[in-house]
């Protein structure tokens, strides 16, 4: 393991993974990787999850392809030095700020989907010019061995290379040093991974999970709701880490609730659900009865079925859930949608902030003042409102979460500043000494009072009155220069 990233930190050092030019070379033979060997990646992907490749395509092929190209478009810009504004100390100088790679990157990804939760952070590492380990997680075995076998195949083999293996290897590749670690997957393990970092002191993305919310106002849409609501939860079979994990709502809207999403649910995945191309399979059996322990004592409204033999859970939805009870305690991670009542969105507010911050929140009304209001007084990772999962495809947010949802964001350009290094760079002349002596000791009163003016004034930004400050701090370095001070 010590020699495979040594191995990838002296690629790092030869410094071709820097210049503009490679970078954009290896992002495009990523994407031909993704065109050229689509099948491949979405066999792989539907042997893992039991999905179908029309929903491996739209679910993950788009999102990897979309953000090529989008990096593709902007990176020229990215890349370059930007100047920054100075103060009079500063103005005859060059100040800009120039990102740079931060060296070797970990990028550990999770089995839910497993093709985007690794080649997303990576076109991000590629495009800020890092070398970078990649860690596919071992439950989605099929996609960890495919994208080990393609991506030597496009490209370079010393920068970029996939390890596999599960817990031991794991372990094992975070005693390294990186310069950065990208993790996704559960909490728990998000605090192995912190403290292994620390070690190094090297810094770490966490792309973690939740207990996402999903607020229904009285005063909405239900159908409309309930059938975004179902798409949301059951696609992946609720493995997604941005599904609405429960709703809170007034009781009487239960009823209702139920009855509208088992409609949506027939018409998504018709009257044999098992049948459904649409319909997947919970990853393992640990998975499996880990989802059914939490249907223990609860009043199942929909659904409840299940198959261990190929792990099918049905879309389940329970009512009247007690805050109390374990389904409510951890992350669902699968087809289970508690319904817990409130009497208002007060209480929902509060309900939400006596727990932890969610990776997403969902609220749903026609009340626009509401949903302001709900995201004035919460905290989450993400938001939509009216909607759910929809955040996670706009590439111009950061998508990350916050406080136990983890800590830091990725996505287009954000996925570029993570990876890079922002590095402030102010080019002086050797020449000028002059105005430079009154930072120089022995130290006096009026030396303090030019500092102050140069440093702490505030002026308006007018033309004019720079070129009068200017000239006032000609004068000023004139005076120091002779001798006047
Ligand atoms: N925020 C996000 O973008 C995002 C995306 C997907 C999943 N998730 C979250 O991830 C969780 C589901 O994923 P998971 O954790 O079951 O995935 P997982 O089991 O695939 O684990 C994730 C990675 O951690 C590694 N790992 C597991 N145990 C380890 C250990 N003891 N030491 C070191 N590494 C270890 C695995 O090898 C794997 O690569 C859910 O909580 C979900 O919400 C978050
Ligand atoms: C809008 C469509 C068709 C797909 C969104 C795909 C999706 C939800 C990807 C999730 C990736 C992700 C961060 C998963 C977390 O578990």
């Amino acid at each position: 393991m010590e020699r495979e990233v040594q191995r990838v930190r002296q690629a790092f050092l030869s410094g071709r993974s820097r210049p503009l030019r490679f970078r954009l070379q290896q992002l495009e033979a990523l994407r031909r990787m993704v065109q050229e060997r689509e099948k491949d990646i979405l066999a792989a992907i539907a042997a893992d999850l039991c999905k179908s490749e029309l929903n491996a395509y739209s679910q993950e092929v788009i999102t990897v392809l979309g953000e090529i190209d989008f990096m593709l478009e902007n990176l020229p810009e990215w890349v370059t030095a930007k100047p920054v504004k100075k103060n009079l100390l500063t103005m005859m100088d060059e100040a800009y700020i120039q990102p740079q790679p931060l060296g070797v990157v970990l990028i550990i990804g999770a089995w839910n989907y497993p093709f985007v939760l690794i080649i997303q952070p990576l076109i991000g590492a590629i495009a800020a010019g890092n070398a970078v380990i990649i860690k596919p997680s071992e439950l989605s075995e099929n996609t960890a061995k495919t994208v080990a076998k393609l991506l030597p195949q496009y490209l370079d083999q010393d920068l970029y290379v996939v390890i596999n293996g599960g817990v031991e290897e794991t372990t094992e590749l975070l005693k390294q040093r990186f310069d950065h670690i990208f993790y996704t997957g559960n909490t728990a393990v998000g605090k192995i991974v912190m403290e292994a970092a620390a070690k190094h002191l090297t810094p770490v993305t966490l792309e973690l999970g939740g207990k996402s919310p999903c607020y229904i106002d009285k005063d909405c849409d239900l159908d409309i709701v309930c059938r975004r609501i179902t798409w949301g939860k059951y696609m992946n079979c609720g493995q997604t880490c941005i599904a609405p994990d429960y709703i809170l709502c007034e009781a009487s809207l239960q009823s209702q609730i139920v009855w509208k999403i088992k409609e949506t649910v027939k018409e998504f995945y018709g009257e044999n659900i098992k049948e459904s191309p649409d319909y997947e399979r919970i990853i393992n059996l640990r998975h499996f009865k880990r989802i059914l322990s939490l249907l223990e004592g609860q009043k199942i409204a929909l659904g409840g079925e299940t198959d261990e033999a190929t792990r099918y859970i049905a879309p389940t939805v329970l009512t009247d859930v007690d805050p109390k009870t374990k389904v409510m305690q951890e992350e669902i991670f699968g087809p289970v949608l508690p319904i817990v009542p409130v009497k208002n969105v007060d209480e929902a507010i509060d309900f939400i902030n006596e727990r932890e911050k969610p990776l997403a929140l969902y609220v749903f009304s026609h009340n626009h003042k509401l949903i302001k209001r709900m995201i004035d007084e919460t905290s989450s990772g993400g938001v939509t409102g009216n909607d759910v999962i929809m955040h996670f495809t706009l590439n111009s947010f950061p998508f990350g979460g916050v406080g136990s949802s983890g800590m830091g964001a990725y996505h287009g350009k954000h996925s570029f500043d993570t990876f890079s290094h922002q590095r402030p760079c102010l080019l002086k002349s050797l020449k000028r000494e002059g105005a430079n002596k009154l930072r120089y000791p022995p130290n006096s009163q009026s030396k303090v009072d030019w500092g102050k003016f140069f440093l702490l004034r505030r002026f308006n930004k007018e033309k004019l009155g720079l070129l009068v400050l200017t000239f006032l701090g000609i004068v000023a370095a004139v005076l120091v220069k002779a001798g006047y001070y």
